[in-house]
């Protein structure tokens, strides 16, 4: 692989040991996925920093790289932790302890604690820049929504690219790799807008490419059926990659781009037909994953309201972001405590004892993803719901 002279110096150590290292695992990954030379990212966004999943070899793992005095060379950001930095929920003070200890690693190398899966909410990212990002839901919604590029990244390798500010030009950084393969197209006269159908149809797709990447016609109602298309597609894609005719800026350059693309007509009245189920036995309902943004919370606002403020008789956790909960008034996080429904921060079941902390064992879920992780994952299961149906569900139960 080619190495600029500044890449030469870093891997020679340079620029210390901690880069230096990082470097030789770049390089090493580039020449084994045969790139043919190190890119700039503009950001980075790292996963996989719970103490459930990555323990004291984690940790340590962690803690001994920010004493080395690395430091992250671009804006980097972090998924959810395993635990909410404003309320314990009853979990284990050794845990939330060792949790703290991961926060402040990333935080000494210059991470951004914003611990979201979804901060491309938050960030003017342009089309056609570079990114290294971890979190898949994530990574399908900047390739898809902004054009902006990056490939699905293990956490660990994000952590070493934002330290050299790098990431070997394969996959999802050429455009090779980012001609679609499929015309995916959606047969339905109206628009979706059932999170829960959104997030089955990115399944199906899936499924259906297989290892191809889709170019997708479809009517998509508002930006949360798209969070859960992408999310839901991502789980079961190796790619996270997805054209969205109309929708990806340059989808006409990405259009014309495919040869013989293979065509898939999928109706969503299928869909919508396997999506019914009768079960109601659950604990509580669970919303944000992806973490809700200002408008999923507000309409959740605009659903007490018309229920004239009533109390949910089962709890309802909404996981959202630091962004969200700053632009809401105390007032109207009181009146939804008040009604059975929690904000919860920083954090995302699938990687957090908190449902279990609760109490919670089945949890009334929209989300695609969330049935995919929340069994392999914590151990909880779930019986699925469509977005407002699932708030129905816990003030009706
Ligand atoms: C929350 C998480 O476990 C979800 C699975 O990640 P992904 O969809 O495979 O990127 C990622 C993480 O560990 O940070």
């Amino acid at each position: 692989m080619y190495l600029s002279r500044y890449e030469e110096a870093m891997l020679r150590g340079d620029y210390g040991d901690a880069i230096a290292r990082a470097m030789q695992v770049i390089v090493r990954v580039g020449d084994v996925l045969k790139a043919d030379k190190l890119l700039d990212i503009e950001t980075a966004h790292i996963a996989g920093v719970s103490y459930l999943t990555i323990g004291d070899p984690g940790l340590e793992y962690l803690e001994d790289l920010a004493k080395s005095n690395a430091r992250f060379r671009v804006f980097t950001t972090v998924n959810p932790v395993g635990i909410d930095m404003l309320n314990d929920w009853g979990i284990d003070k050794e845990f939330i302890d060792k949790q703290w200890r991961i926060i402040n690693a990333l935080k000494s190398m210059g991470a951004s604690l914003w611990l979201t899966c979804t901060p491309y909410e938050y960030l003017r990212i342009r089309p056609r820049t570079y990114h290294a990002w971890a979190e898949s839901n994530a990574v399908a919604y900047v390739n898809a929504i902004y054009d902006a590029w990056t490939e699905k990244l293990p956490g660990p390798f994000v952590v070493l690219s934002a330290l050299v500010g790098k990431v070997p030009r394969y996959g999802l950084y050429t455009i090779n790799g980012r001609t679609p393969t499929h015309i995916v197209r959606v047969k339905g006269n109206q628009p979706i807008t059932d999170p829960l159908i959104a997030g089955l149809l990115g399944k199906r797709i899936a499924e259906s490419v297989s290892d191809g990447k889709p170019y997708l016609v479809a009517k998509l109602g508002g930006n949360a059926v798209i969070k859960q298309l992408l999310a839901s597609y991502a789980t079961y894609s190796p790619h996270a990659f997805i054209v969205i005719d109309g929708i990806t800026p340059n989808y006409k350059e990405y259009f014309a781009m495919m040869s013989r693309p293979e065509v898939i007509d999928i109706d969503i009245n299928d869909i919508i037909k396997d999506a019914k189920t009768q079960a109601r036995n659950f604990d509580a309902v669970f919303l944000g994953c992806p973490h809700y943004g200002i408008d999923e919370v507000l309409s959740v606002v605009n659903y007490v309201r018309n229920r004239g403020f009533k109390r949910a008789k089962k709890p309802i956790y909404i996981a959202t972001t630091p962004f969200v909960i700053n632009s809401l008034s105390q007032g109207i996080i009181n009146m939804l405590k008040d009604s059975n429904i929690h904000l919860v921060l920083t954090t995302c079941p699938v990687v957090s004892p908190f449902l279990k902390s609760v109490r919670v064992n089945i949890v009334a879920t929209e989300s695609v993803k969330q049935m995919y992780y929340l069994p392999k994952m914590v151990g909880i299961n779930y019986i699925s719901c469509d977005g407002i149906e699932c708030l129905d569900l816990a003030f009706d139960d």
